[in-house]
């Protein structure tokens, strides 16, 4: 099952040609600049923005097709919706706003209970409370709570940490991740923030001035040569990793990835855990031999996949180690020393490694 979107519209100055197929499950990321066309597209999915054109996709469920007139009214589409501030009823209680999403929704078509949602989120000492004497943090997961209530085959997430403070943003977080595990609808999440995509998407959906400059895995887009997020400080490679062991006399955890084995500090996790890694260029040393004694614990040996210039004195190098693409940003000095170019067989040092969730 997938989900397939293309619209096309123009809004001012502003124009808007958009197409992606993002998995029927999991988390998928519309990620952009401000001003990229992210929230107009969620809009267009929501049915709330009428195209010149468009079409839309759940599986075998079509719900707009500007080709034979299709348009499912926005009530007709079943998408939940949590946008930058919840939208909660001031004069309901908690119980009050997640029944007002229960109540509008036919029995056959609820497929989460409130239980489960009150539990999702950890809302449960909260459900006699009134919205304005919740913390913001509290209020979004309440909307959450409440749009998966309204039993809906598609969530859309519209930046739902952006009006939030540091502090609230990580203690939600931990919420999304468990929902992102468990939740059995597909969810578009905007966001303009790398680490929450980092942290929640599996896939993502990379949008710049009203168009879809790529589509793909998280850890694909992230580590592709030709799109900006493989450039510049932050650019990082994301692997998932599973727990081996714990090294208790060290403080150090090992976690497997295809390619080998990552020491990292200790992890509270148990082993045969999940964890996703990130990895930033600007970590990554290459070396033609492994090296004998180094204070550097992740060594793997390593493929160069593609080099490009970053600027005069730098170079990103693309590394494939195990079927796991890295990147690696060193100088152009080194890169000429080396002689590296494409197939190159090395070795790739990790400095720091750092552990997502
Ligand atoms: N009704 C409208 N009339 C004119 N311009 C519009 C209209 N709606 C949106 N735009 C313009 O379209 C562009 C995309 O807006 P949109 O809200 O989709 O961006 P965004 O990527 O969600 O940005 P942000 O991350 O800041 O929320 C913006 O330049 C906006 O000013």
């Amino acid at each position: 099952m997938s989900l397939q979107v293309r619209y096309r519209l123009q809004r001012g100055a502003f124009r808007l040609d958009a197409a992606f197929e993002a998995p029927g499950r999991g988390v998928t990321a519309l990620f952009g600049r401000s001003g990229s066309g992210k929230t107009l597209l969620l809009r267009c999915i929501a049915g709330l923005e009428q195209a010149e054109a468009g079409f839309l996709r759940l599986g075998e469920t079509p719900w707009e097709d500007s080709g034979t007139g299709l348009r499912l009214p926005p009530n007709h589409r079943r998408v939940g919706y949590v946008f930058q501030e919840a939208a909660l009823f001031p004069h309901l209680s908690v119980r009050g706003n997640l029944h007002y999403g229960l109540r509008r929704t036919p029995a056959e078509e609820r497929r989460i209970d409130e239980a489960q949602a009150v539990e999702w989120l950890g809302i449960g000492h909260l459900l006699g409370r009134r919205p304005a004497t919740l913390s913001g943090g509290e209020r979004q997961r309440v909307a959450i709570a409440r749009a998966l209530l309204a039993g809906p085959r598609l969530l859309l997430m519209d930046e739902p940490l952006a009006a939030l403070d540091r502090e609230a943003k990580a203690a939600i977080l931990p919420y999304l991740e468990r929902l992102h595990e468990v939740l059995p609808v597909p969810v578009l999440y905007v966001s303009h923030s790398l680490d929450e995509v980092v942290r929640l998407a599996d896939h993502l959906v990379l949008i710049g001035a009203g168009r879809v400059q790529g589509s793909g895995p998280v850890a694909e887009l992230l580590t592709r040569l030709d799109l900006p997020l493989a450039h510049g400080e932050g650019a990082a490679a994301v692997v998932e990793a599973r727990v081996a062991a714990h090294d208790p006399e060290f403080h150090l955890s090992y976690l497997d990835f295809p390619g080998g084995r990552f020491s990292v500090r200790a992890v509270e996790a148990p082993v045969g855990a999940r964890h996703r890694l990130r990895i930033l260029a600007k970590d990554v040393s290459l070396a033609l031999e492994a090296p004998r004694a180094s204070s550097i614990l992740n060594v793997f040996p390593a493929r160069v996949g593609a080099i490009v210039e970053e600027g005069p004195a730098q170079r990103i190098v693309q590394l494939e180690a195990g079927g796991i693409r890295l990147l690696s940003r060193i100088t152009a000095k080194s890169a000429s020393l080396l002689g590296l170019r494409p197939g190159l067989e090395l070795f790739a040092q990790i400095k720091s490694v750092a552990i997502i969730d």
